[in-house]
């Protein structure tokens, strides 16, 4: 785990001193946009137009946020259009590599062998975390977006022509109900685990956990009454809660604490989270080998002996019972 500093790796573990224990992402600094016809998106430089093979995904399998991508890139039929490199799942001194003995396929565009080369070839002196997912343009040679909220959109509708697929996870008329839910999500568990997880005082760690819980048991609530996040529409606010929730029992409730119970004893969460996996596609892109042997094997500060819990021995495929819902 490390970061670079004006193009230089160094290695280090998230700083936690000065914020009393508490862990604080860091926003993502590349922030263009593919669209479709290269016009500039909300952030960053214009210039890239959605076309096949032209950009190329990188992504871990373990990374919840990389698997927002995978998971647009299979709804909207771009698999063919936008290849992908997975790193592996381990991530230590090097952060995130191409080592193939840990579940890499190598990097397809230029064999290298760290994910920060891919940074510094999108800028030599670049500061800050080298992060996944990361969308990369090969005609330009530069980083489009290391944002995957912003990939996940760009998915969803830039390429529509290209594909005629018109599937819309975030229609127009639910954007604001979207953005709400996504906000709590976001602050309470997509992050909130890590909140938990990484935390180094116990109070940073109990503050988390709560919110994590609060925010599971009004998330339980609403899916008792309502079969998606905003209502009758499966939206891109599912997508983001199931990343983690499928995650949870695996291991944010053990390795990161959040052990007041387990996903699959919030009955209707439970459901909600078989039937998203059992949509079609999905469950290609879930790999528990990655999920737990990245955060098991990675996070030495947190569990140094690296060895990897066998369970939970959860079957995803039994049958859901939200039809009715
Ligand atoms: N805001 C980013 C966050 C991505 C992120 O933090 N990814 C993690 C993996 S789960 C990572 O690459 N961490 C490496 C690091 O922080 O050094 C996004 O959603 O795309």
């Amino acid at each position: 785990m490390g970061v670079l500093v004006n193009g230089q790796w160094q290695d280090k573990w998230y700083d936690t001193q000065k914020s009393g224990g508490e862990f604080k992402r860091e926003a993502a600094q590349l922030r263009n946009w593919v669209t479709a016809d290269g016009s500039p998106g909300p952030s960053g430089d214009g210039g890239f137009a959605a076309e096949s093979g032209r950009y190329h995904l990188y992504v871990s399998l373990a990374c919840p946020w990389a698997h927002r991508t995978l998971i647009f890139r299979k709804l909207k039929g771009l698999e063919s259009h936008i290849p992908v490199s997975v790193v592996s799942y381990l991530m230590l001194e090097d952060g995130w590599t191409f080592d193939k003995d840990t579940g890499s396929s190598g990097d397809a565009l230029f064999d290298q062998s760290f994910l920060h080369q891919l940074y510094t070839r999108n800028k030599a002196d670049y500061s800050g975390r080298v992060t996944v997912p990361v969308l990369w343009d090969t005609h330009s040679n530069r980083i489009v977006s290391n944002e995957s909220a912003e990939i996940i959109r760009m998915f969803n509708s830039a390429f529509n022509e290209l594909t005629g697929n018109e599937r819309d996870f975030y229609p127009e008329a639910l954007a604001g109900e979207i953005d709400d839910i996504n906000a709590i999500v976001y602050d309470n568990i997509n992050n909130g685990v890590y909140k938990a997880g990484f935390a180094t005082s116990q109070e940073a760690y109990e503050a988390a956990y709560d919110n994590v819980f609060a925010t599971l048991d009004a998330l339980e609530d609403r899916l008792a009454r309502q079969r998606y996040l905003v209502g009758k529409h499966l939206t891109e606010a599912d997508w983001r809660l199931f990343t983690s929730l499928i995650r949870f029992d695996a291991v944010y409730h053990g390795h990161f604490k959040c052990n007041r119970q387990k996903l699959s004893e919030f009955p209707h969460l439970f459901e909600y989270v078989k039937e998203l996996y059992q949509y079609p596609g999905i469950s290609e892109t879930v790999d528990f080998t990655h999920i737990k042997g990245h955060y098991y094997g990675s996070h030495r500060t947190i569990n140094p002996t690296a060895v990897v819990p066998k369970g939970p021995d959860l079957d995803w495929l039994i049958p859901h019972q939200r039809e009715g819902v």
